[in-house]
């Protein structure tokens, strides 16, 4: 039986057409929304529930730590809980974290959200570069050991991201450019289909500008592309083939505030549909 990776876990929800990511990102005037007070109780209650709507229907749920940690030590314990939800409910996880730090403080934060058996154990996590892609190095033992994932930022939804992230290296290639090529060059053993380490990807952007071929066929194992900006940044689900090209085959249509805007009741309704609909586009382009 194969092991229960990261790598091979995400592969399955790629073979069943799940490139749905369901952010859960407790705004406080989503919480009002949903009639739950602005704390760490709203905050858990808008997690589970995104759990429950989320399960056998999206690929993973990506958790926003901040909208967490806002409330203290009580966010982590409701963050605890999300996490365990999701963990019995066989959800894939990725941790939006976005840790960076020189290597031995990277690994601290690698082990706490990567370590099995840990309270904040996710699937992956997501990560920065911009120490050097060695600085990770204390995540990859959790990675090719245990099976666990990062997503690197490479080109960010954001615009004021630009002008790090197309800046030129002595090497003559754009940041996130490289940030792409190390993660592809990244080997776990256990990567029949896909790779472990992948990247983050703004949907909201042409990635030529960043140095990016979208055009190349799709690598192998294929590069898991982790894609915010979907929906309440502006960018179309229908046009995710067109701007993602070959790395559409693993890619990740993160929504927040478009999924969760409307309340708990119909949350099950607005993923699926959502989910129906990426999968639609992309399938139309793979053909
Ligand atoms: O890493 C991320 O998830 C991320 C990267 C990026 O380039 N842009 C981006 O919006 N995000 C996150 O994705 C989510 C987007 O939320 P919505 O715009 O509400 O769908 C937020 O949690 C952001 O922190």
């Amino acid at each position: 039986m194969a092991v229960e990776t990261f790598s091979n876990r995400l592969a399955a929800q790629l073979a069943a057409k799940r490139h749905l990511c369901v952010g859960i990102d407790p705004h406080a005037p989503l919480l009002a929304d949903w009639g739950l007070a602005d704390d760490a109780a709203g905050a858990e209650r808008m997690g589970r529930e995104v759990i429950a709507a989320a399960a056998g229907v999206a690929a993973c749920v990506k958790p926003q730590i901040a909208f967490f940690e806002r409330f203290g030590s009580a966010g982590y314990v409701a963050l605890e809980r999300v996490l365990a939800d999701a963990r019995e409910a066989g959800v894939l996880v990725i941790a939006d974290v976005k840790r960076g730090d020189i290597g031995s403080s990277f690994a601290a934060y690698a082990d706490a959200w990567l370590t099995p058996g840990s309270p904040l154990e996710a699937d992956a996590m997501t990560v920065g570069a911009y120490q050097g892609f060695g600085s990770l190095s204390g995540a990859f033992d959790l990675v090719r050991d245990h099976g666990k994932g990062l997503f690197v930022l490479a080109a960010t939804s954001n615009p004021e991201a630009r002008e790090v992230q197309r800046a030129v290296r002595e090497d003559g290639r754009m940041v996130a450019q490289a940030v792409v090529d190390d993660a592809l060059a990244f080997d776990a053993p256990h990567d029949t289909h896909v790779n472990s380490i992948g990247v983050v990807l703004g949907a909201t952007l042409n990635l030529a500008d960043f140095g990016i071929d979208v055009t190349l066929p799709p690598a192998k194992p294929a590069l898991p592309v982790l894609a915010p900006g979907f929906g309440h940044q502006g960018a179309r689900i229908e046009d995710a083939a067109h701007t993602f090209g070959g790395l559409g085959w693993a890619l990740l249509a993160s929504e927040s505030r478009s999924v969760l805007a409307g309340g708990a009741e119909g949350l099950s309704d607005r993923v699926r549909v959502r989910a129906e609909t990426i999968a639609t586009a992309l399938t139309v382009s793979k053909g």
